[in-house]
């Protein structure tokens, strides 16, 4: 791996990172279900720790969360099958998924909202105006929106991991000032560390896109969309102006490290001006 970009820089974007008013997070199936695919309570409120962090400290956040499939075969004790089988499985799924983190976050005395989206939805202006207006609405509130794709209407993520690419855009379209992607990885690595132990952790992606684009499409995905997704997401938000963090949800106190500007995972330097790639 080349030489990515200096220390002033890389302790620029970190305290850039730390400073953001409103986060978005996004949370994969793996950071919140067992190996048995039953939603896992224990990962499930730690996520919900690692939040209030950020909100007690007066941060807005978006949490987009994936899950409802994982948490529909617990329930259903049906495996996925087919497209049409997930997604009845992601709607059994996703209540369960509301009401635990409706729980939890009771533990702190927050109140949280479900928003169900689609890629159509991102895409058409009218569409997005309103939900970026119930976006805003809900942030005046203090309640926290908690966004997953409509999978009985929509199989776009089913088949290719859009969450990833579900909290960019929105990241982009509502102003956040991070993005923090959390998985069951350290980051991005320079081959699949869970098949190559000899892996090494990128911690910084600037100059080094095109390298960095180059070794995770090499590199076996893992769930739905794998690293691929999160890297091309990370860089879509990176090129406006906002940096963007991919870490690992298992981390002990994951976001409380970002906010202190702390070396964690891995994070994109926002880029000024054109992007010639
Ligand atoms: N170069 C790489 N760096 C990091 N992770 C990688 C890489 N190549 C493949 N992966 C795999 O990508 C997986 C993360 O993607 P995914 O399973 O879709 O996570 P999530 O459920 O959090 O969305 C990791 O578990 C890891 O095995
Ligand atoms: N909408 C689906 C997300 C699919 C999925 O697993 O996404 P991810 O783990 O973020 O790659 C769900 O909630 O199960």
């Amino acid at each position: 791996m080349s030489d990515a970009v200096d220390a002033e820089t890389v302790s620029a974007t970190r305290r850039l990172a730390a400073d953001a008013q409103r986060v978005i997070v996004k949370a994969g199936t793996n950071s919140l279900t067992d190996d048995e695919s039953n939603l896992d309570d224990e990962k499930l409120d730690k996520l919900v720790d690692d939040l209030e962090d950020l909100l007690s400290r007066g941060k807005e956040v978006l949490l987009v969360s994936s899950g409802a499939v994982g948490a529909g075969i617990g329930r259903v004790d049906h495996p996925t099958g087919t497209v049409e089988e997930s997604q009845a499985l992601s709607t059994v799924g996703q209540s369960h998924l509301m009401r635990r983190y409706t729980e939890s976050f009771e533990r702190y005395d927050r109140k949280v909202a479900q928003i169900l989206i689609t890629e159509h939805d991102l895409e058409n202006p009218e569409r997005f105006t309103n939900f970026r207006n119930t976006v805003e609405t809900l942030l005046d509130w203090g309640i926290v929106p908690i966004i997953n794709e409509n999978d009985a209407v929509a199989t776009e993520e089913l088949q290719i991991g859009d969450n990833d690419m579900i909290s960019a855009s929105i990241a982009i379209g509502v102003d956040v000032d991070l993005l923090v992607t959390l998985t069951d990885v350290g980051g991005v690595y320079t081959g699949n560390p869970k098949e190559n132990p000899d892996a090494e952790r990128i911690p910084v992606v600037g100059q080094n896109y095109s390298e960095v684009e180059g070794i995770v499409s090499d590199s076996s995905t893992g769930g739905f969309g794998g690293i691929q997704t999160k890297v091309s997401g990370a860089r879509d938000v990176s090129e406006h102006g906002i940096p963007a963090i991919i870490a690992r949800s298992t981390e002990p106190d994951v976001l409380e490290k970002v906010a202190n500007a702390e070396s964690v995972g891995t994070i994109f330097v926002p880029i000024n001006g054109d992007v010639d790639d």
